[in-house]
C-alpha cells in the first residue's frame, strides 16, 4: 500500500470495543454511535493531523480517565506508523493527557485479531478543576503519519496478532 487509508471496523468489532469501555451500554445506543461514526479527517490542507472524533461524550472530572473506542482502524504503508497526540486545543484547555503520552499505531496492528481497532485513553489531568467536556461526533485527538527506520542487520520474523501487550506475552 503507497499511502494509508481510514475504515471503520465491524459492527461487531465495535460493540466488542464498545462494551470493554462502556459496559453499561445498550445496543441501540451502540448502533447510533456505529452508524455515525466519521473517518478521521485534517482540518485544512496544511494539517499535519487527522483529526479523529470521538463516538461518546467524553465527561471527565479532574483526574478521571476514560478508554474511547474509536470505531477506526487504518491501512498504512508497512513503513509508515500513525502517532496519536492530543488535539492542542483540548491539551491547553483542559491538560488533557493520553495516558500512554503518545499512541503508537503500527502498520501490522491492521491485521491483528481485533481487526486493528484503534483505542484512546485519556485522563483530564487539569491542575485548575476544569471539567472536560467533548460531545460525540468532536475531534478528540490527532493522529500523523511518520515514516521510521530499522537498523540494518534487523531479522525479526514475528507476525502481530493482538492488541495491547500482544507481543510481549
Ligand atoms: O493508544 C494506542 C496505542 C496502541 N494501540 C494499538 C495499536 C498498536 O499497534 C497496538 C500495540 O501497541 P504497542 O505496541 O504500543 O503496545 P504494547 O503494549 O507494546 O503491545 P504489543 O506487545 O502488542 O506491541 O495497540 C491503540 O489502539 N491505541
Amino acid at each position: 500500500m503507497e499511502k494509508a487509508k481510514f475504515y471503520k471496523v465491524s459492527y461487531q468489532q465495535f460493540e466488542e470495543g464498545y462494551l470493554d469501555c462502556q459496559p453499561q451500554a445498550n445496543q441501540a445506543e451502540i448502533q447510533a454511535a456505529y452508524d455515525a461514526l466519521k473517518l478521521p479527517k485534517r482540518a485544512t490542507k496544511g494539517s499535519a493531523g487527522y483529526d479523529f472524533y470521538t463516538p461518546i461524550d467524553v465527561v471527565l472530572k479532574p483526574g478521571e480517565t476514560l478508554k474511547i473506542p474509536t470505531g477506526i482502524r487504518c491501512e498504512m504503508n508497512e513503513s509508515w506508523v500513525l502517532m496519536i497526540y492530543p488535539r492542542s486545543g483540548l491539551g491547553f484547555k483542559y491538560r488533557l493527557q493520553l495516558n500512554n503520552t503518545v499512541g503508537v499505531i503500527d502498520s501490522d496492528y491492521f491485521n491483528s485479531d481485533n481487526e486493528g481497532h484503534i483505542f484512546i485513553k485519556m485522563t483530564n489531568d487539569s491542575n485548575e478543576g476544569k471539567i472536560v467536556d467533548v460531545k460525540a461526533g468532536q475531534g478528540i485527538a490527532q493522529g500523523i503519519f511518520m515514516q521510521y527506520g530499522i537498523v540494518e542487520d534487523d531479522d525479526v520474523s514475528e507476525t502481530r496478532n493482538g492488541g495491547f501487550g500482544s507481543t510481549t506475552k
